[in-house]
């Protein structure tokens, strides 16, 4: 065991995941586990797949009790992140699975989030052309949210390869519940959920909107617009993105795979799926694997990417540890799977 981890949040569903990951990765010894209104109660009464941790009792989400580890991660709230990272010495890796320090712009984030913008840190999505690089030598990073994972992910080789108008993109996106957290909403219920899709945060007002924009904005050498909609299903985890956008003249589905194929070819989590395969979010369940498929419909002129993630592994605690892979200078892919469960 070389570096010790602490987690805050540890009774909802990021922290949980978190916890998972942890208690198997071979470089990691699980220090403080922490919660808000569930501070000292055992961690087995929330988390009871965590059996090795279930006598462990949750503690405050206090610098006190964060202190003295090598790696802290937060799983909190919006707006909880930065007065405790704050608090915590610098040389200490922060890993912020909220989105706090995702956004760049302060105008942004007082247009999508309340409250004051915290700041700007490294953003946790190694596969971003560069980011390792920034990633490596960084103490605090950024974990993407979910959605834009998914999505950013699904569209960037033919956005960087410029085969693709990214004036007009529209990711419509499927998620499981466990993406909404732990704590108890109306539409949530197993009534409203079960046997019911439904869509929301509609007609361009989901907050994370200007973060795809952002990532794209990197690779892209035009101007980038993107109609999100995103739709819950019911289902407990997962995320289904469709992504389409107007395709540059000539362009067809043999260049479109080369270009995914050329991208991922050293990606030791991205799969392009083989011709005519077309992901399934149960494929990727528990594994860090983001399984994508593409195809130009000739007829609209529009590239169609399809892709599939489990949103609390590479969508969240996977992607954290990811990156806290990198940031301690270990194998990047310790301790995370790429094989998914099924049926
Ligand atoms: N779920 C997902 O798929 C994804 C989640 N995220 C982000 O991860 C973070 C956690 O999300 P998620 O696990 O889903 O949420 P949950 O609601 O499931 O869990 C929230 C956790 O934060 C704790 N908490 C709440 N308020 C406070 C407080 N004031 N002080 C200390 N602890 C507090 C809760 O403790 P208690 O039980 O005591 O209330 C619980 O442990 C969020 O920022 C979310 O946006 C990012 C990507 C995807
Ligand atoms: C199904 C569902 O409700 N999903 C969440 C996305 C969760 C996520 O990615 O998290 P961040 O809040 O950290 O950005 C939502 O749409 O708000």
């Amino acid at each position: 065991m070389g570096f010790s981890a602490a987690v805050a949040g540890a009774s909802g569903y990021a922290g949980g995941e978190l916890l998972r990951l942890l208690l198997a990765h071979p470089e990691i010894e699980i220090g403080a586990v922490t919660a808000g209104s569930n501070a000292g109660t055992p961690l087995g009464q929330h988390q009871p797949h965590l059996t090795p941790l279930a006598d462990r009792l949750l503690g405050e989400t206090t610098t006190d009790t964060l202190a003295g580890h090598d790696v802290v991660f937060l799983a909190l709230p919006h707006g909880q992140s930065a007065a405790v990272a704050a608090s915590l010495p610098e040389d200490v890796l922060v890993i912020d699975c909220g989105a706090d320090f995702r956004l760049t712009e302060a105008a942004d984030w007082q247009r999508w989030y309340t409250g004051d913008h915290a700041g700007t840190w490294p953003y946790g999505l190694p596969e971003l052309p560069g980011q390792r690089d920034l990633l490596r030598p960084a103490r605090r990073i950024a974990v993407p949210g979910c959605y834009p994972t998914v999505s950013t992910l699904a569209l960037l080789p033919a956005v960087a390869a410029d085969l693709v108008d990214a004036r007009d993109v529209v990711v419509v996106a499927a998620s499981g519940t466990s993406g909404a957290g732990r704590s108890a909403k109306p539409h949530l219920l197993g009534s409203e959920v079960m046997g019911a899709m439904s869509a929301y945060s509609v007609g361009g007002t989901h907050r994370h909107t200007p973060e795809i924009e952002q990532n794209l904005r990197l690779v892209s050498g035009s101007p980038v617009t993107v109609s999100f909609t995103p739709t819950l299903a019911p289902m407990p985890r997962g995320i289904l993105a469709t992504c389409t956008v107007r395709v540059r003249d000539g362009v067809d589905t043999a260049a479109v795979r080369e270009a995914y194929a050329r991208a991922w070819a050293d990606e030791p989590f991205l799969h392009l799926l083989p011709e005519g395969a077309w992901p399934s979010t149960a494929a990727t369940l528990g594994s860090n694997a983001v399984h994508a498929q593409v195809a130009v419909d000739d007829r609209a002129g529009r590239l169609v990417a399809v892709a599939a993630l489990d949103n609390l592994t590479k969508g969240t605690a996977g992607g954290a540890v990811q990156c806290m892979n990198l940031a301690l200078g270990i194998a990047e892919t310790t301790g995370l799977g790429t094989v998914g469960l099924a049926p």
